[in-house]
């Protein structure tokens, strides 16, 4: 069962257009990864998909059900910032969710709370950045989810506490293969260490999945014998000529490779190319 598929979604906010999605398709067992600058529409997408805000044209739908009563249990929303729940201590959210959430995971909760080393009877508003982010992860991944979705889940989280919650996320994947995670980051070592497939949100337009394994097969940098007109190639993204030699930046090394021996330019060198640079040419490619 399809855990999300949304079709011809559209969400204005004070007369602008914030998203304008044509279709999103996820299937379970696996990592998608939401990129985009900042304002571009991640975290108004999340609230769509939570259910926290309703689109004005297109359909949102989370594991074929259309009544929330239906899905709601299948899907655990981490939000950016605790808000509101901050006030409460962990004691007494664990209290809460319980009542919410039948076959919420007491043991796990427990657990992780004592892993994270986070105090139970604090109000979580007296927590650091990091605290409450590991706090907000101890209290999704306890909910009996097919579907988590998280905003920033690591942004400010301390190194070895990132280790700590990227492995319960691959736990909780692992126990489960109906289970699948959507995240929003910032940070191109997330992206290129746990994504299985990447969306790119350019202005509130979605464009992927592209899978992760393959964009960083098919970009290349080519150090290639400047000729004339190299930026016409196919696949070439950025074109860069120092004295004999061009530095091409292409999308898909192997038609590029095909067209530059087609046209007899001599291939110096081939190096692959960093996620930091996948990201930020996709994300520049359309920028208005
Ligand atoms: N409640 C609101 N009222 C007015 N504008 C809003 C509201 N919520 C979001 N927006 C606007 O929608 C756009 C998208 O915001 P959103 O927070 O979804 O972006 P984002 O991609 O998550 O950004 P960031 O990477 O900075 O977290 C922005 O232009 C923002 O100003």
């Amino acid at each position: 069962m399809k855990p999300l598929v949304l079709a011809d979604v559209h969400k204005s906010i004070d007369s602008k257009v914030i998203l304008n999605i044509k279709h999103l398709d996820i299937e379970p067992g696996s990592i998608h990864v939401f990129v985009g600058n900042n304002g571009s529409g991640k975290t108004t997408l999340f609230h769509l998909i939570a259910g926290m805000i309703r689109p004005d044209q297109g359909s949102v739908e989370r594991f074929s059900e259309s009544i929330e009563e239906k899905w709601k249990h299948m899907l655990s929303y981490m939000p950016q910032e605790v808000g509101p729940l901050s006030f409460f201590s962990l004691k007494e959210l664990k209290r809460l969710e319980m009542i919410a959430y039948k076959g919420w995971d007491h043991n796990l909760f427990d657990r992780l709370v004592e892993d994270f080393e986070l105090p139970l009877t604090k109000k979580v508003e007296t927590f650091s950045v990091g605290m409450k982010k590991k706090a907000m992860t101890a209290l999704a991944l306890s909910r009996p989810s097919k579907l988590l979705v998280m905003d920033e889940p690591l942004a400010g989280v301390d190194i070895s506490g990132q280790e700590q919650l990227k492995k319960e996320w691959i736990a909780y994947l692992e126990q489960d293969e109906q289970r699948t995670i959507l995240f929003s980051t910032h940070s191109t070592s997330e992206v290129g260490e746990m994504a299985d497939y990447i969306h790119f949100l350019k202005n509130g337009e979605l464009e992927g999945p592209y899978e992760k394994d393959q964009l960083t097969e098919q970009y290349a940098y080519m150090w290639v014998d400047a000729t004339p007109e190299l930026e016409r190639l196919p696949g070439v993204l950025t074109t860069q000529t120092t004295g004999k030699t061009a530095m091409l930046l292409s999308n898909n090394r192997l038609i590029t490779e095909e067209a530059l021996i087609g046209q007899r330019v001599q291939i110096q060198q081939v190096q692959a190319v960093g996620m930091a640079d996948i990201l930020r040419v996709n994300l520049e490619q359309t920028r208005r």
